[in-house]
């Protein structure tokens, strides 16, 4: 590329019509012909061989296309199309001189070059400057024919030409004034136009509505080069703002933006040289297409080089950043707008396509960032949601309004981050994810919700639970007339109590009727289940139960001080008092009576069958055969409110008077025992024949110091004796009184053990309690003459547990 101060020049399509893609590149970054816009203007020159052309354009322009030597010949210098700009001239002028036209080394045919560069020069060029001699003009033979009729028929093989201006410059005018000059020249040219063969639809159209005709006369440049010189300059400044209306230039309807000029000019030669017609418009259009293309994906790799973006890219993974939208939105614009200023003069049809592809590719790349940040913005709401909501659950608001009120003031915050992050350009729609957070939210607000409807219901469960356990059992071991009654009110009040601190805690909960209902009556369900549970839990025990009942009653009397067995009182009677309350016990835990309308004659039942039927004479009992208790539930009580059947109640009832009837014969036996030994003196009519009749022996006895040392000796150790048994406090009426006392007591007593050892030894039955005395004692807890024993306990806990099972299964 050749350059002299501010001009440059290159050989755009060499003589072989090869195109220099690589020298007009460089050419247009010098001459910086991509920042123009359409701002330029195209200007070639055709004519004979040596006619001076280079010579005249380098004048005109200032350009540095080499020139003939003068001193050489006239022979060919201008090889193929050469491009050079002019310095000086507003707008940016592009010039393009064109290898002569008649020359000899050229052939005819289509594919001639001299054809090839006129058609070119005509789709490129808004002013075409037709170089001729003066002398050629009116001539048949004139040089300048044969380049006008190429430059006709060329014309034709555009599909929709351009009004281009052909400038004809008459070069060696003569003294014949131009205006005489022009009609004729005009003349010939209207006959060249009127003999060029035209298509179809060109038949009948004027030669003025392709080109515009424009005659210009010089002066030699060899002989007048003065003249010359200032009709040249004269002629320049006809170039300036060649564009503008009224300009120079054509219509320039074919223009394509000067970013796209190498790449135009490229496939216009490309096409002409495959011998195809040039459509213009179309080719307007693929130009802009490529170049458009090309633009937009400039933009997009610098777009996803961008510094600000991929700092954006990488931040958007660790978390939020505020005004994230803004930034983005900016950098896209920026680059958006770089588009559109390149874009600018190509075809807007295709420049808008290109944009919207171009946008839509750069969101596509930002989409993911976008994602993450609507992501990290849900997530956090959530989190800022659950922090809220707990805050204000802590601080006493109600359940419905704290979660009405987070979820609303959360959603706000959120709408707010979503402004912040959405993208201008690109209208997402965060619905979705509006949405997907709403569900989060009401998914957190339903598990709290069960959460905390869980733990109030467990409270008051719990609070129920302690109400009821521990005073039904103790209503229920103390059973009489009186409990069930007190159980139902203790029941009722407990429940009422749980009911209305339940439905109080619940207010906050914005429940529907129904919900509550379920709620308050389950909790209801569960104080019944908590005495229900209690009643069986009892009932199991019931054997226990009557037995320390039989035994509180049977040892201790009115003032619950231990019965001393003295012989006065009435075993029959304390016995049948004990067991007649025992009985009352049992009666009591047979049914739960929870309910007001809970009224039955169990007691009475087994009061007749258990009782009074043991009473009755032989006879009475074959008398009726009717056994009330031989049954597996109770006529007047449902199934599920019995805890002990009529049938386990005589089978306990059994069992209780085997295991009491021991005691029973101890009392019995203790009281045979006492009035014994309160009956150790003989009559007083024996005492009276003892000492009338023993009145000698007593004297004898007396006076006889070796006899009344013996009885002193013996006296003294009585007297010790007495002492010791006094200390021991069995004894308290002397000696004597002692000794027989304690031979009275022990003696039975050992005499029993030794005859029922004497049984044992034939019946092999060391381990039952019936049998074995012994062991009764000690099965018999609290009893009168043994403690309590784990062994009894066990026999009972086994009889209770058998009797639970059968509860259940009731
Ligand atoms: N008679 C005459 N000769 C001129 C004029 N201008 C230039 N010349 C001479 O014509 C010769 C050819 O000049 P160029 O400017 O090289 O002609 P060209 O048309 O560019 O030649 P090619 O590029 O080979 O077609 C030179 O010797 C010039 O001195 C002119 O106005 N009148």
């Amino acid at each position: 590329m050749a350059r002299s101060d501010e001009c440059y020049s290159t050989q755009l399509i060499d003589g072989d019509g090869i195109f220099n893609a690589t020298g007009i590149e460089s050419f247009i970054k010098e001459v910086r012909l991509g920042e123009c816009g359409l701002s330029y203007a195209v200007v070639s020159i055709m004519g004979p061989q040596s006619s001076g052309k280079s010579t005249l354009l380098n004048h005109l322009f200032g350009t540095n296309f080499r020139e003939m030597d003068a001193f050489r010949g006239r022979s060919q210098t201008t090889k193929g199309i050469w491009l050079a700009n002019c310095a000086g001239i507003e707008p940016c002028t592009l010039v393009m001189d064109l290898e002569g036209t008649d020359g000899r080394e050229r052939g005819e045919d289509d594919t001639a070059f001299e054809k090839q560069s006129a058609l070119f020069a005509l789709a490129v060029s808004d002013i075409v400057l037709i170089n001729m001699w003066c002398h050629d003009i009116g001539r048949e033979q004139a040089a300048n024919k044969p380049l006008l009729k190429t430059v006709f028929q060329v014309m034709m093989r555009l599909f929709s030409p351009r009004k281009t201006t052909l400038m004809f410059v008459i070069r060696d005018k003569t003294r014949t004034p131009l205006e005489n000059l022009e009609p004729v020249l005009r003349e010939d040219v209207q006959k060249i136009w009127d003999s060029v063969s035209k298509p179809h639809a060109h038949k009948e159209t004027p030669l003025n509505e392709f080109f515009n005709v424009e005659v210009v006369a010089l002066s030699s440049y060899e002989e007048k080069e003065e003249q010359f010189k200032e009709q040249v300059a004269n002629l320049r400044q006809r170039f300036f703002h060649s564009i503008a209306p009224g300009g120079l230039a054509g219509d320039r309807r074919g223009v394509v933006p000067a970013s796209g000029f190498s790449f135009s000019a490229q496939q216009i030669w490309k096409v002409i040289k495959e011998n195809k017609d040039l459509d213009l418009p179309a080719h307007k259009v693929m130009v802009a297409t490529v170049r458009c293309e090309e633009i937009a994906n400039e933009k997009y790799s610098s777009f996803a080089a961008n510094e600000d973006w991929c700092h954006l890219e990488e931040a958007v993974q660790s978390g939020l950043i505020p005004g994230f939208g803004k930034k983005l939105s900016s950098i896209l614009d920026d680059f958006l707008s770089k588009y559109d200023a390149e874009a600018a003069y190509f075809d807007e049809g295709v420049r808008s396509a290109k944009r919207k592809q171009l946008e839509e590719k750069l969101l596509q790349l930002i989409q993911p960032a976008f994602q993450s940040m609507l992501g990290h913005l849900r997530s956090e709401t959530l989190e800022k949601f659950k922090e809220v909501f707990d805050k204000a659950l802590n601080g006493g608001e109600g359940f419905s309004s704290a979660s009405r009120n987070c979820t609303q003031f959360c959603m706000a915050r959120f709408d707010e981050g979503c402004a912040d992050v959405v993208i201008e350009q690109a209208k997402w729609d965060t619905s979705k994810v509006r949405d997907k957070l709403h569900r989060d939210i009401d998914a957190h607000i339903t598990s709290v919700r069960t959460a905390k409807l869980a733990e109030i219901t467990a409270h008051y469960e719990a609070k129920l639970k302690e109400a009821l356990s521990g005073p039904v059992e103790a209503l229920l071991d103390g059973a009489s007339s009186d409990t069930w009654p007190a159980i139902r009110k203790l029941f009722r009040r407990e429940t009422e109590a749980a009911v209305s601190g339940l439905s109080g805690a619940l207010s906050g909960f914005d429940m529907d009727g129904q919900s509550k209902d379920k709620m308050l009556g389950s909790i209801e369900n569960y104080a019944r289940g908590v005495v229900e549970a209690k009643a069986r839990e009892e009932a199991g025990r019931v054997l226990i139960h009557m037995k320390d009942r039989f035994s509180t009653l049977f040892s201790h009397d009115s003032d619950s001080m231990p019965r001393v067995w003295t012989g006065k009182e009435d075993i029959r009677a304390i016995t049948k008092t004990a067991r007649s309350a025992s009985l009352k016990l049992l009666s009591v835990m047979a049914v739960i009576r929870l309910d007001d309308d809970d009224n039955d004659s169990i007691e009475n039942t087994l009061s007749v069958a258990l009782v009074d039927s043991a009473n009755a004479t032989l006879k009475d009992r074959s008398a009726t055969t009717f056994d009330p208790l031989a049954s597996s539930t109770w006529e007047e009580v449902s199934p599920a409110k019995t805890l002990i059947t009529p049938v386990q109640c005589k089978s306990l009832w059994r069992q209780f008077k085997a295991e009491t009837e021991y005691s029973v014969s101890q009392a019995i036996a203790a009281q045979e025992a006492n009035k014994r030994s309160n009956n150790w003196l003989p009559p007083p009519w024996a005492i009276a024949a003892l000492i009338v009749l023993g009145f000698n022996e007593f004297m004898t006895l007396l006076r006889n110091p070796l006899y009344l040392g013996v009885i002193f000796v013996a006296f003294l150790l009585m007297k010790a004796l007495w002492v010791q048994l006094d200390i021991s406090g069995e004894f308290r009426n002397g000696a004597l009184p002692g000794l027989i006392s304690l031979s009275s007591k022990f003696l039975p007593t050992v005499m029993n053990l030794l005859k029922r050892l004497a049984e044992e030894g034939q019946v092999p039955a060391a381990n039952d309690p019936q049998r074995n005395p012994a062991l009764a004692s000690k099965s018999f807890r609290n009893g009168v003459s043994s403690s309590g024993d784990t062994s009894s306990s066990a026999s009972s806990e086994v009889t209770s547990s058998e009797y639970s099972s059968n509860s259940k299964e009731d």
